[in-house]
């Protein structure tokens, strides 16, 4: 996700300065024309506004607050943005320590896969007292994203997208049981696609990604293991508000399945390959 944003800030005639862990992946951007720095911290030292995408809490935590982190590069008159999708606990730790350092914080995780990330499509959920980050960075979030809503305070940004994507989980999961139940009556599950996408439950989701799921093919767009930590998270999220969520509960069993089957990085549509086990086992 941060490559294709990269590319479209650079293309869009910004001065963008890049660092990955995997460093080759910047290599591309670099062609392009962009920069390069060799730590979160040079990053953040060298440039007004820092931008974040990383997989998980963990490596957020790490980015931002780790040896050579971008705190150690952050200081007054500058923004940091973290676009990952991560629980509020740790967004709100994340910009405690930024905010320490005098410069401002915006959480900003975004609704939408790889291809509204290249079409320049994203939806950003932004949140944060921070509200002068949010207006000085709204052309840039414009170049990235379709749409924006502000939010309120540090952590509405994050339950927000979990909120989002432990519907999303569910969704594909009963998605996943209804396409094998056609099949396994003797319908075809093309059809059921068209039909889905004709009614009142129709998704762009699932008109994008069924065909390929009848096929057993599951390009990734957004990895199964992001969406099973997005519903453990959702789920942690639900438990500290005592709010009953069996649906997502039960999706999220099935993500963990799908994951021990070794389908992390496959698409998250690849769930369905978890059903087809459990129905083999007890034929
Ligand atoms: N894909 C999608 O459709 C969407 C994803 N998201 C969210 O965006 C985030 C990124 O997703 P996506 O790009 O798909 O994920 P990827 O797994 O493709 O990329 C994860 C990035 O995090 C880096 N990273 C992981 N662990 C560490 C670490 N310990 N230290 C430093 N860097 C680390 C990776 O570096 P390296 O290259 O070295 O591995 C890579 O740059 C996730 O939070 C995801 O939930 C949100 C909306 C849509
Ligand atoms: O977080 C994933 C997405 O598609 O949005």
């Amino acid at each position: 996700m941060g490559s294709p944003m990269a590319q479209n800030l650079i293309k869009a005639g910004c001065d963008v300065t890049v660092w990955n862990r995997t460093k080759s992946k910047c290599d591309p951007f670099i062609s392009l024309g962009a920069k390069y720095r060799s730590s979160p911290e040079e990053v953040a030292a060298n440039c007004d506004v820092t931008f974040a995408m990383l997989a998980d809490p963990e490596s957020a935590i790490d980015v931002a607050c780790g040896k050579n982190g971008v705190l150690s590069g952050m200081g007054p008159g500058k923004g940091y943005v973290d676009i990952s999708t991560v629980d509020g606990a740790t967004s709100k730790m994340i910009n405690g320590h930024i905010k320490a350092t005098g410069a401002l914080f915006l959480e900003a995780p975004v609704s939408g896969s790889k291809k509204p990330a290249e079409d320049g499509q994203l939806i950003f959920l932004t949140a944060a007292g921070d509200r002068s980050l949010y207006d000085s960075v709204a052309p840039l979030l414009n170049i990235l994203g379709k749409s924006r809503f502000y939010l309120g305070e540090v952590g509405n940004g994050a339950a927000m997208k979990l909120v989002v994507n432990m519907i999303m989980g569910s969704m594909m999961a009963s998605f996943s049981e209804g396409l094998l139940l056609s099949k396994k009556v003797g319908l075809d599950p093309n059809v059921l696609v068209e039909v889905v996408a004709q009614g009142a439950i129709s998704a762009p989701m699932y008109s994008v990604k069924g065909p390929s799921m009848v096929k057993s093919h599951y390009p990734t767009a957004f990895p199964l293991k992001h969406q099973q930590k997005d519903l453990r998270l959702a789920l942690g999220l639900a438990e500290s508000v005592s709010q009953s969520t069996p649906i997502a509960a039960a999706a999220n069993e099935l993500y963990k399945v799908a994951k021990a089957y070794g389908l992390s990085d496959e698409d998250f549509s690849a769930v369905i390959e978890a059903l087809k086990a459990k129905s083999d086992d007890s034929a």
